[in-house]
């Protein structure tokens, strides 16, 4: 119970016996919260899970010498981790990253990053809460950033690529509901925040079924990198070869199509399967559990997806044997998805 829980030195929060090493991370959080992320599921909410994704999966278990995996090598070496495509931006974030490193000393930077994404995912309705394992080393040799998947990927490479981290297909899956809090901000270099679907500030299924309708033209300019129709292209919505591919491939496509209408599933998936990520390269035997320190997202009612205006279900590319759930429609006409940073 509350009455076995011991305050943290010189601190409001609470630690329950045996976590005093946890004590750190509670101010790290209210920090973070304050100021980077300022309790919003927005901008930085974003860069920071997409950026736990991009040190984590710096890692191959068959050459270890491509990188550690969860280790903070793209804080530590991003002089050489941005110097290449799918990290090319991320420095303006990863400098706003830095400074708590030397703020908070005891904090390593692997321990950082995996961190930042789970609070800042916290921000997110309908997001599940992460666990929270701590005590990464800091990097010793940079990661190859070309282990990143791209987003012109088949699927069979993303799977080949993820199993070559220790991730299997259905981890990708699960791990793509991430896309579903996602913008673009440079596939299309005259969009900055073309939504990847309709609803970028919920952790909800409706990028599991926005993925899947047919695809009728692109928001912005034609012909960019890793882009295909997006199935609402005047509402803004943009959508990513990689995720188009992951939706369609017989591989993958009855996992993905289980997630349109099961909030749960993707919730208790994403969980798992960022609990797996969080780890790549790491010992966990020589880490410690501070996941009470992350706090729940806000409660998101919906618990599956709905077609969006003007779309049914022959709008679907039904790409899986099995029957396709019935969905509520909503009402109105098509708007522009709200721009909400
Ligand atoms: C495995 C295949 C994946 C590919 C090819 C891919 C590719 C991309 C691309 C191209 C973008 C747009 C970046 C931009 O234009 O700024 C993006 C955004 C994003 N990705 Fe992924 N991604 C993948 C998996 C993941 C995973 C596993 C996660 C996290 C668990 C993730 C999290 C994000 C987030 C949160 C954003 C939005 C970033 C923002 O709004 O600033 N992605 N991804
Ligand atoms: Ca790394
Ligand atoms: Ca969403």
């Amino acid at each position: 119970g509350r009455n076995s829980f011991l305050r943290c030195p010189n601190s409001d929060h609470y630690h329950k016996p045996g976590s005093e090493k946890c004590c750190k991370f509670y101010a790290l959080r209210d920090d973070l919260q304050d100021n980077l992320f300022t309790n919003h599921c927005g901008d930085n909410a974003r860069l920071a899970v997409r950026v736990s994704f991009h040190d984590a999966i710096g890692y191959s278990k068959s050459n270890h010498s491509r990188g550690h995996g969860a280790d903070g090598s793209i804080l530590i070496f991003s002089d050489i981790e941005t110097q290449i495509f799918p990290n090319l931006f991320l420095p303006p974030f990863l400098d706003q990253l830095k400074p708590y490193l030397t703020k908070y000393p005891g904090v390593s930077a692997g321990d950082l990053i995996q961190f930042a994404g789970a609070v800042g995912i916290s921000n997110c309705p309908g997001a599940p809460r992460l666990q929270f394992l701590a005590g990464r080393p800091n990097a010793t040799i940079h990661g190859d950033p070309t282990l990143i998947p791209s987003p012109a990927n088949s699927a069979e490479t993303m799977i080949a690529r993820m199993n070559d981290a220790g991730l299997t297909a259905e981890d990708l899956v699960h791990l793509m509901a991430s896309h579903s809090i996602a913008h673009a901000k440079n596939v299309d270099p005259t969009l900055n925040h073309a939504p990847l679907d309709s609803t970028p500030n919920k952790f909800d299924n409706q990028y599991f079924l926005e993925i899947l309708l047919r695809g009728t033209g692109v928001p912005g300019t034609t012909k960019n990198f890793g882009e295909v129709n997006s199935g609402m292209p005047a509402q803004g919505e943009l959508r990513l070869q990689s995720d188009s591919n992951l939706a369609r491939n017989p591989l993958t496509a009855c996992k993905w199509q289980s997630l349109v209408d099961d909030h749960e599933a993707m919730k208790d998936g994403y969980k798992d399967a960022m609990a797996k990520l969080a780890v790549l390269g790491q010992d966990v035997d020589d880490l410690y559990d501070c996941s009470d320190v992350i706090q729940k997202a806000p409660f998101l009612r919906s618990c599956a997806a709905s077609y969006p205006p003007g779309k049914t279900f022959a709008d679907v590319d039904k790409s899986c044997s099995a029957p396709f759930p019935e969905l509520r429609s909503q009402r109105g006409q098509p708007t522009p998805i709200p721009q909400d940073y």
